[in-house]
């Protein structure tokens, strides 16, 4: 039998006033996978990891995490459920260590204090102040207090916001190491190469709608090969081969195809035998922020009713 979702939803919306800040959202994270949900600023994604947490309520669609109903969580879900909040407000008059010590006493069955402080690398930080930490030593102390209680589902909001390059990459290490023992993570970054290092799938919200949802290939253009290259200078863009998807934008003519090989071999062909130059020809696939970054600035389809009045 088939291990139940981790995470599922169907139609969740969340209205504040008369706007949907979530439209009718479904989600659905596998036992163990790393999940990256990401959008741009105000696109909804607090307001769906804060009703996934069992913290906000929704308006309307159905919710599952952990095959409960977050509205219905008890201590026994809460244990099962790890969390790092966007602006954790930790005590900052207490060490790492007395935090550490006294979270793990709301669960059965924790993880010792000095092999968390191990795992977010601070052992020689653990009994400072956190006000006398820097902001990415506190973070690393929220993400230790979120995995404490040993849980099987994380949810990691910005995890690595304000770390220096070296932090983020040892950050992503405890992140991928988590999912080597079976956790859980839902992830919400704004960092494109985070989502791209780390997930296994990913989701795009924008303006309360998921936008694109999938495996990195699958969001990222599947096996799509980018060609670009610049319009030679005595070339117009009517004399180019006539080829499925090629795009001329002004100086610069782009391809996306499932055959580069054979593209390749028109366009060149085609180059070759007219004497001229493919211009700074470029051979590559989308990344994620490539493809992210069209996703969210796509022309954004008015609701119902928004238009200008009559
Ligand atoms: N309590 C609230 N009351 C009214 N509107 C709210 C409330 N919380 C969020 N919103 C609105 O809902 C929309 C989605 O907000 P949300 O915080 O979920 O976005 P986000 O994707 O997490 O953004 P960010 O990346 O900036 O954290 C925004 O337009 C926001 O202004």
């Amino acid at each position: 039998m088939s291990r139940p979702a981790a995470i599922r939803t169907r139609g969740l919306r969340r209205t504040y006033g008369e706007r949907d800040a979530v439209a009718g959202v479904d989600l659905d994270v596998a036992p163990g996978e790393i999940f990256a949900f990401l959008g741009p600023n105000g696109a909804g994604k607090t307001t769906t990891v804060e009703i996934l947490e069992g913290f906000r309520r929704r308006t309307a669609g159905e919710v599952e995490v952990l095959g409960v109903d977050p509205v219905d969580f008890g201590p026994a879900e809460r244990a099962r459920v790890g969390c790092v909040l966007q602006s954790g407000e930790l005590g900052v008059r207490h060490s790492a260590r007395e935090l550490l010590a006294l979270w793990a006493t709301y669960f059965p069955d924790p993880h010792g204090v000095d092999e968390m402080l191990a795992l977010v690398d601070l052992a020689d930080h653990g009994d400072v102040r956190l006000e006398r930490l820097s902001g990415g030593q506190r973070r690393r102390v929220e993400v230790a207090l979120a995995l404490i209680g040993r849980p099987d589902l994380v949810f990691l909001d910005e995890p690595t916001t304000g770390f220096d390059p070296e932090a983020r990459r040892h950050a992503w290490d405890v992140i991928a190491g988590l999912r080597e023992l079976g956790v859980t993570i839902f992830l919400t970054t704004h960092y494109l190469e985070e989502a791209e290092h780390l997930a296994d799938r990913v989701a795009v919200i924008r303006d309360g709608a998921i936008v694109a949802d999938g495996t990195l290939a699958e969001v990222a253009g599947g096996h799509r090969t980018r060609v670009r290259f610049g319009l030679p200078p005595d070339v117009g863009a009517g004399d180019l081969p006539s080829l499925r998807g090629l795009r001329v934008d002004g100086a610069r003519v782009a391809l996306d195809t499932d055959e580069p090989t054979a593209a390749l071999a028109r366009l060149c062909g085609w180059a070759a035998a007219r004497g001229t130059e493919l211009v700074d020809l470029r051979v590559d696939r989308p990344t994620l922020e490539d493809v992210y970054l069209e996703l969210v600035a796509a022309p954004a389809t008015p609701p119902p009713g928004d238009g200008p009045p009559p």
